[in-house]
């Protein structure tokens, strides 16, 4: 039995309706036991919570982890030629020590920014397991696979390994999603057999969707549908969990189609700006009651993996397609970021507020900057000023990951060491 206390925060449980107000939070073992204005019950370990925002922790619904490696690596190309002439030849050139280790560097910079719980798809993804199960991470795991080429029989293979080995290992904080990459990569057979997959072992499908006009124009050329159309023809709409990520091209009818699945949409605004992919309706699939939660996608295309950066790019963008500046709150922003995400990653209940009985999955923000003061309106200043530097403490199941900005589970100068090398020797040439 451990117990923590966070003492004197300003606290945001993000309970619909509930303002900021200062109080404690009790932490025993792995969960939230009290939370309110004065806890009298001492712990073995106090943290000092003022000057500091307590909010949950935020969760990035799609991620690459290991493409950490790949960060401002290739610039100002298209989505096809950058994958297909930078980001593919790289990473046939990683080993499973490099994914360990690019995985380690994605992972200590969401610990740095505040985020708690991430779903990742990419390859040997056993090492990236290890790599969350060591830092104490929370991380949905999901073995992407390719239908084009001919050992897609084995990638399969490694998926359903994935799950066998994994799903609800490191005290429950590693689930795993079956993740048949997108549209144009899986022919119908091996999306039904993905789908088959998931089916079978009662765990969700995690792919991209709809990220560029060339991708409609493909599955148009092929299918006479659009991509969502095809993904509904395949029967994956209508699985009992689904994580799409972009859905930046969508149809009036698309929508609707999407407003009826379990699961949802991942945005990433941040990646689809710099790849010039499109802005995602994200309005209006809220609208249509598809949840949507917030993702980076991988530092190959993002850059950062600085959720703060996408709460921000999300609310600017849909005031901006509006052209109306009420049209989409710093509060919607954030509520994707963080409960949003919850449902995607199949958590609700467990993360995504701060709440007695929910795992204690929190980050303090350290609110004694002139960037930050005064504070009128928590939402704006979460949304609108702060950054993911200035998380000052990390907690993921009732452990602190990092206090006063020090990562505590990991040793940070080692992997700036291992990445750097490894970084030249995977791009050289490429
Ligand atoms: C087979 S593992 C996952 C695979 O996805 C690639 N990837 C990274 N970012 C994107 C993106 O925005 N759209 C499509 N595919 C992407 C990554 O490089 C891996 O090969
Ligand atoms: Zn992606």
């Amino acid at each position: 039995m451990s117990a923590i206390k966070i003492k004197g925060a300003t606290i945001f449980t993000m309970v619909r309706g509930e303002a900021p107000y200062e109080g404690d939070i009790f932490i025993r073992d792995s969960r939230i036991a009290s939370i309110g204005p004065s806890i009298a019950e001492e712990a073995e370990e106090t943290l000092d919570g003022r000057g500091m925002l307590a909010m949950p922790g935020l969760v990035n619904a799609h991620q690459h982890s290991p493409m950490s490696l790949l960060r401002a690596f290739s610039d100002d190309l298209k989505l096809m030629d950058w994958l297909e002439r930078k980001m593919l030849p790289a990473e046939n050139r990683m080993t499973p020590e490099d994914i360990y280790w690019g995985a380690k560097l994605g992972i200590a910079e969401m610990i740095k920014s505040g985020t708690t719980a991430f779903a990742d798809m990419y390859i040997h993804m056993n090492e990236i397991a290890e790599a969350v199960k060591e830092t104490g991470i929370r991380a949905s795991l999901t073995r992407g696979v390719i239908g084009l080429e001919d050992d897609g029989g084995r990638r399969m293979g490694e998926a359903a390994d994935l799950i066998d080995r994994w799903h609800g290992q490191a005290d429950g904080r590693i689930t795993t999603m079956v993740g048949p990459h997108a549209p144009y990569t899986c022919p119908p057979h091996f999306m039904k057999e993905a789908l088959a997959l998931a089916a079978d072992k009662g765990v969700p499908v995690h792919t991209h969707l709809a990220e560029t006009v060339e991708e409609t124009a493909k599955i148009r050329e092929k299918y006479n549908r659009t991509p969502t159309e095809y993904l509904a023809d395949t029967g994956l709409l209508s699985h009992d969990h689904i994580l799409l990520a972009h859905g930046v091209h969508l149809t009036p009818e698309d929508i609707k189609l999407l407003g009826g699945i379990k699961g949802g949409m991942a945005h990433n605004p941040v990646s689809n700006l710099k790849l010039a992919c499109g802005i995602a309706p994200v309005a209006e699939l809220l609208k249509q009651g598809t949840t949507v939660g917030l993702g980076t996608d991988g530092a190959g295309s993002a850059t950062t993996l600085d959720m703060f950066e996408e709460i921000k790019a999300t609310a600017w963008l849909q005031k901006l397609r509006s052209g109306n500046p009420a049209s989409f709150t710093a509060g919607e922003a954030l509520a994707m970021a963080t409960a949003g995400g919850a449902e995607l990653l199949g958590l609700r209940g467990e993360i995504g507020t701060l709440e007695a009985g929910k795992k204690a999955d929190i980050i303090l923000i350290d609110l004694r900057k002139p960037h930050l003061q005064p504070v009128h309106h928590a939402e704006s200043l979460l949304a609108y000023s702060v950054g993911g530097a200035d998380v000052d403490t990390t907690i993921v199941n009732g452990c602190i990951l990092m206090q006063g900005r020090r990562l505590l589970t990991m040793d940070e100068e080692e992997i700036l060491r291992e990445t750097a090398v490894r970084a030249r020797r995977i791009t050289a040439g490429i």
